[in-house]
């Protein structure tokens, strides 16, 4: 038997860290939401009760350093499950790019595995084992727009956005999350994102208040290891984007549209100086059947 699960990106439309905290993580306050930019995970039941992976893209671990190789073994381990699984990841999001690709596969293996090993978890279960894996994998269980706080792990659903066009440029560099957390100065941040804000836009579905409201603290530490993010930052803006973020811990940059005419123009002027440059729209709400 075999399932074919969907993966989607996130993007983070604001991103604030309120402290360090003992235990090494930071404590964040961030509103994310997915994008229709998915890897494609591909689980099929292995009697045998090994558990193994293969990716289509050769440079990413396919051994337990990959998440969804985690995913599989703690969930296997947990529920003593007999039965084995092959992944097959099919990687189209960009690897290490602050889209949570490797958290959105270790969801999307938790979702399938559920159906396919019959376990008959909640949702908030497949959570809460997710954060074993990273902060970011609970809010891949869930998809949709969330509120995310603690680590990253706490979420509280939000109604979709304002529709529009979502458009990513990665430049062709990757960026550690740990290198980027740790050259932070939480307590020196001077601009914190109006997360209050945001949330406002979000219920509102004001498109031009959501723009206004983009922030990341990250974005200051990146910008000094990759200066490229700024010079796509700045193309974006000449372009005519109604507004421009980075996502995560970066490297990748996210332009908002609402104008479908505006697209084409931005991206082709993207296009000219990287290759990594994707025209998405955002999921939107939760949707569970959308992504089980
Ligand atoms: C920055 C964000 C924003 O959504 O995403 P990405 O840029 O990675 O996509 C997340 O906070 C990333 O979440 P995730 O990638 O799951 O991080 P984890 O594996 O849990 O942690 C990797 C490392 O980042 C640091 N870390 C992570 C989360 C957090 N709240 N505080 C931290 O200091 C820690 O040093 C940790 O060892
Ligand atoms: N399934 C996976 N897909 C991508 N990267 C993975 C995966 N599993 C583990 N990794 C490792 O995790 C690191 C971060 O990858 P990724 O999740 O793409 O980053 P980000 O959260 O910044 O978008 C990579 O350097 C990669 O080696």
């Amino acid at each position: 038997m075999r399932i074919s699960v969907k993966a989607p990106a996130k993007i983070n439309l604001t991103l604030d860290v309120l402290a360090k905290r003992p235990d090494g993580y930071h404590e964040v306050e961030m509103v994310m939401t997915t994008v229709d930019l998915a890897d494609r995970v591909d689980l099929t039941l292995r009697e045998d009760g090994l558990i193994t992976l293969d990716c289509s893209a050769s440079f990413v671990p396919d051994d337990i350093r990959n998440h969804a190789y985690k995913a599989a073994t703690l969930l296997k381990e947990r529920y003593q499950v007999s039965q084995g699984v092959h992944v097959y990841i099919d990687k189209q999001i960009p690897v290490a790019a602050g889209l949570a690709g490797g958290s959105s596969d270790a969801a999307a293996t938790l979702r399938g595995l559920n159906q396919l090993w019959g376990l008959q978890l909640t949702q908030d279960e497949l959570a809460e084992l997710g954060a074993q894996i990273g902060s970011d994998v609970p809010f891949c269980i869930y998809g949709g727009t969330a509120l995310a706080t603690g680590r990253g792990e706490k979420i509280e659903h939000l109604g979709a956005p304002a529709a529009c066009w979502v458009i990513l440029a990665k430049p062709p560099v990757g960026v550690s999350t740990a290198d980027v957390y740790g050259q932070l100065r939480a307590a020196e941040i001077e601009t914190h994102p109006p997360t209050g804000q945001m949330l406002r836009a979000i219920s509102e579905q004001n498109f031009s208040l959501m723009c206004k409201s983009l922030g990341n603290v990250l974005e200051t530490v990146t910008l000094d290891m990759q200066p490229q993010v700024r010079q796509i930052k700045d193309l974006m803006i000449a372009s005519g984007a109604d507004g421009v973020l980075m996502s995560g811990s970066g490297p990748t940059v996210f332009a908002l549209v609402q104008k479908e005419a505006k697209v084409h123009r931005i991206y082709n002027a993207l296009r000219g100086f990287v290759k990594d440059v994707f025209v998405v729209r955002m999921l939107g709400t939760q949707d569970g059947e959308m992504l089980a």
